[in-house]
């Protein structure tokens, strides 16, 4: 189902086809120069898309009834800036759904749809391939998350637009054309509300969404949702705010000690305590009620969605806070020591996954390079990761101190607190004692290390549920 057109879509675009799981060739008319016709099949190359030079002649068959051959075995669709009544008619003759996209002078044609702007064609395709599908259950899945973040999900081909087994249709939401259009064209949304974050007022007092700048387009999203309470979205934001806030996190977490997990190591929350100045004078002595002891890591209440969320420090006497340039409110945290292995599980849907990650040393190496200060880094960008020679010579290196079963329980009542479809936390399993300890809660992390073949369809399997829960549950109430 070649959409074509005489002129290739921008590069966004352009790799959002390519992952799309359709079939795409680039049309060009014959004699066009050859610097234009050299850079479309370029283009076409670099993104595995076909190329049909129309008029030409290719083996045996004219490009007409090549294009024709494949009409035969699935339904296709030609998108065309340029109106060429003669062959629109011949296609459409054949079953060709004809789209004519940001066509200046928007000549009716009949049978033709008119695409106003390139940025509405994946939308418009996704409705006429579920209309085409009618009878199963299709549903169209519009989403809205960081460029880097889509392109992992893509390049895994997570997002098709041509349904797979999963019968989704996966398209991007677009700031660019009228998003209460689009919205009336989903099934529902996929977001991360978190990658749509611009700013977090510093003087509010943290209780989200309070004090929370959207993107314009996100903030259009939330102001339709809460116009509309039955539109259907996965995760609702009520549920991931919670996720911003390391207190809260904190709260959610403390709640483990109702699992019961007798003969098992215990699965806990780090022990903790916020704090608003690091100039208190009872400091030390908020740290003795919270059962705190030094070394201690800290860490911005803020949890996520700001570039200073990440920004820690390892902090190894009292002193070492006077100058610490970690984001306030902050939490305190006990700084396990786990043998610089950390396990990343992976709530997908009714599915757990989890990998294991290089991550910190006991605290004793990190102590002498420390030299007074406190050890400043950012968790995603400068972790200090131990070396070759700080990590132990056994156990943890393989995982083999982790009770999988254990934490996948944990998984499973954490699912049920959050009201979460997708999320992830970080366990690390304490030296000594064996505990199992959650240091962090993410909503959608991006799963990079589970396998495309297990993690792609769970997340299907996922969407999907989310999509008839919320529903059920609307028809329940309606
Ligand atoms: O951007 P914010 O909202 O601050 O949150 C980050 C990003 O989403 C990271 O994704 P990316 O690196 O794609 O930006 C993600 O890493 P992963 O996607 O590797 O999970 C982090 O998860 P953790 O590393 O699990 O904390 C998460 O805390
Ligand atoms: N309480 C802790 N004890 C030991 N190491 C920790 C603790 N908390 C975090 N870490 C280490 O710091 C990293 C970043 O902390 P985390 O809370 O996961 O922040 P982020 O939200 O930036 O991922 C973790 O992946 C882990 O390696
Ligand atoms: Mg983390
Ligand atoms: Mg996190």
């Amino acid at each position: 189902m070649p959409p074509s057109s005489s002129t290739p879509p921008p590069p966004g675009r352009r790799r959002r086809l390519r992952y799309s799981n359709l079939s795409v060739a680039i049309c060009y008319a014959e004699g066009m120069p050859t610097n234009e016709s050299d850079f479309l099949e370029k283009v076409a190359s670099s993104h595995l898309f076909g190329s049909i030079v129309l008029l030409a002649k290719s083996g045996n068959l004219s490009p007409i009834e090549l294009m024709i051959e494949w009409s035969r075995t699935s339904f296709c669709f030609y998108a065309t800036s340029r109106v060429d009544k003669g062959l629109i008619s011949e296609l459409q003759n054949q079953n060709w759904r004809v789209l004519s996209v940001a066509n200046e002078c928007s000549i009716e044609v009949p049978g033709v749809l008119n695409v106003q702007r390139l940025q509405e064609l994946l939308l418009t395709l996704a409705t006429l391939m579920k209309k085409e599908l009618c009878g199963s259950s299709v549903l169209v899945i519009g989403y809205i998350m960081k460029k880097s973040r889509e392109e992992d999900f893509a390049k895994r081909g997570a997002f098709p637009i041509y349904p797979s087994k999963g019968s989704l249709i996966f398209v991007p939401l677009s700031f660019e054309i009228p998003l209460s259009l689009q919205l009336q064209e989903v099934d529902m949304v996929l977001h991360k509300i978190t990658d749509e974050i611009v700013k977090i007022d510093p003087n509010c007092s943290i209780d989200f969404p309070k004090g929370i700048s959207f993107s314009a387009g996100m903030s259009e999203i939330i102001r339709f949702v809460e116009e509309h309470p039955d539109f259907c979205i996965m995760d609702p934001f009520k549920n991931i705010y919670p996720l911003l806030d390391r207190l809260q996190i904190q709260k959610i977490l403390v709640r483990l000690q109702e699992l019961g997990t007798e003969g098992k190591p215990k699965l806990r929350a780090p022990y903790s305590c916020k704090v608003d100045s690091f100039h208190n004078g009872e400091l030390d002595k908020h740290l003795v009620e919270a059962n705190l002891s030094f070394p201690l890591i800290v860490k911005p209440q803020v949890a996520c969605g700001v570039a200073d969320a990440h920004n820690m420090a390892l902090v190894f006497q009292i002193e070492e806070f006077s100058n610490l340039s970690v984001p306030l409110p902050a939490v305190l945290q006990e700084y396990v020591d786990h043998g610089s292995k950390i396990f990343k599980f992976y709530v997908i849907g009714d599915k757990v996954f989890y990998a294991v990650r290089d991550s910190m040393p006991n605290a004793r190496f990190l102590k002498p390079s420390s030299g007074g200060e406190a050890l400043t880094f950012n968790s995603l960008k400068t972790l200090p990761v131990a070396t070759n020679e700080q990590r132990p010579q056994t156990g943890a290196e393989d995982g083999k101190l982790l009770d999988a079963d254990l934490v996948e329980e944990a998984a499973k009542f954490l699912k049920g607190l959050l009201g979460l479809t997708v999320f992830g936390f970080d366990v690390v399993v304490q030296e000594g004692t064996g505990d199992h300890v959650i240091v962090d809660l993410n909503y959608l992390p991006s799963f990079k290390e589970v396998p495309d073949s297990e993690a792609v369809p769970a997340f299907w399997d996922a969407v999907r549920q989310a999509y008839e829960s919320t529903r059920g549950n609307a028809n329940a109430q309606g």
